[in-house]
């Protein structure tokens, strides 16, 4: 279809009026209109008065909401699915590489949450104040033959800066660790925290979702169930056999036999690196964690909102083992943390689970420790 101009759309509407049909009449008079409009839009975007014809945006009640590291395989689509979320008014996309082609893409979809992109390290404190949910995907992933520990060395130092930063601007803020190796990096947000004068146990959370929502799924797929009726509590953290699934404790109650416990636990345990074995050096789980990370995050704002009985695995500050962090299923509420529960009755084979797990924790979390407050 030709294009037309705006300033001569009352010239065009005048010949047109001089025809006698009146159906086309109202259908031409119609398409000038809209390009006359899409004529004053386009005068008014490029002189600078987009704001000015967008009063309701950032009106919608809801969360506000900064993802660090959202250009990343798992920021991307953490950051897609956190625009889906209704609970989410404002979400800020922060990283030092490629935010604005992201912000401006996701920004097009046609939900209530407002997006704005900030790069670079001088823009961290404007993509965090204000927060009430940060959530922390930035940093490498792992290639074929690493451990999560092998990341420590760069990542420890990104979320260390980035937590300074939290500590700054959004104190107040629940803070949802993701980068690896989270057994370290809570550890390391724990002590900024402390240093800042802002360290609130209840407002830190290590992602350890994807680690319950594998579970789920392979647990299912042995059982032959639907996974979503499935809910298999992991615990102690989130590497190796610090990765502790707590099959006696799934519901609905299932037992199993010795192999079939010995295939889920290797299965759950490695499951990270049967995806980074897969990805063959293209990187780590993406679309599964993204997925894993939203869901979590949607507990926590659930809690923000009031919600009752909001119960998800996560690796925190605890008192559970003589550990001072461990994963376990803790209740979300208005201030972030408001229990943890107890690990429950274990059998034979978790116990000594157990005592892998904490024995592989507590190198972890003192590495972490010092790290920060060296
Ligand atoms: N907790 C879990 O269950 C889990 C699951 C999967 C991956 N991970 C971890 O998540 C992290 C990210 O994985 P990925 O696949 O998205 O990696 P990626 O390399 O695809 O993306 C990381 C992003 O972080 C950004 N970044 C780097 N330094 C930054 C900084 N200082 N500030 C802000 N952003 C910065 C990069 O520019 C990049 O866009 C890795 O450490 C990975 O091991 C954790
Ligand atoms: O395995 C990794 O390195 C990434 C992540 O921790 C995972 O469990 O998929």
């Amino acid at each position: 279809m030709k294009q037309h101009g705006g300033g001569d759309v009352s010239q065009r509407i005048a010949t047109i009026s001089a025809h006698l049909n009146p159906h086309k009449l109202q259908f031409e008079l119609c398409i000038l209109n809209i390009c006359a409009y899409n004529h004053n839009l386009k005068m008014e975007r490029s002189s600078g008065l987009e704001s000015a014809i967008c009063r309701a945006k950032g009106g919608a009640p809801g969360f506000r909401v900064a993802i660090l590291g959202a250009a990343g395989g798992i920021g991307q689509p953490l950051s897609m699915l956190m625009k889906m979320n209704p609970l989410v008014s404002l979400l800020h996309l922060y990283d030092v590489a490629n935010t604005p082609g992201v912000t401006s893409d996701i920004s097009h979809m046609d939900t209530s949450a407002v997006v704005r992109g900030f790069l670079g390290p001088q823009q961290l404190e404007n993509a965090l104040t204000g927060m009430d949910l940060v959530i922390i995907p930035a940093g490498v992933p792992r290639k074929p033959g690493m451990t999560r520990d092998d990341l420590f060395n760069i990542n420890a130092g990104i979320v260390k800066t980035l937590c300074e930063g939290v500590a700054k601007c959004c104190s107040k803020a629940i803070v949802n660790i993701i980068s690896n190796p989270v057994n370290s990096t809570v550890p390391i947000a724990a002590e900024v925290f402390k240093k800042s004068g802002t360290y609130d146990p209840r407002r830190l959370l290590g992602v350890t979702m994807l680690d319950v929502v594998r579970a789920n799924t392979f647990v299912a797929e042995v059982l032959g169930l639907d996974p979503r009726e499935v809910d298999v509590p992991v615990v102690g953290g989130h590497a190796g056999v610090s990765i502790l699934p707590l099959l006696s404790q799934m519901k609905p109650t299932c037992s199993f036999t010795s192999e079939e416990t010995a295939y889920l636990t290797s299965r759950i345990q490695n499951g990270g690196t049967e995806v980074v074995e897969a990805k063959a050096g293209a990187g780590s789980a993406t679309l599964s964690m993204a997925y894993a990370a939203v869901k979590f995050a949607d507990a926590c704002l659930r809690g923000l909102r009031g919600d009752a009985n909001v119960i998800e695995c996560a690796f925190v500050p605890s008192t559970v083992t003589e550990l001072p962090f461990f994963a376990s299923k803790v209740r979300l509420g208005r201030n972030g943390i408001e229990e943890i529960y107890p690990l429950g009755p274990l059998n034979e084979s978790e116990r000594v689970g157990l005592e892998m797990a904490k024995k592989e924790l507590a190198g972890s979390i003192e590495k972490g420790v010092s790290f920060a407050t060296k």
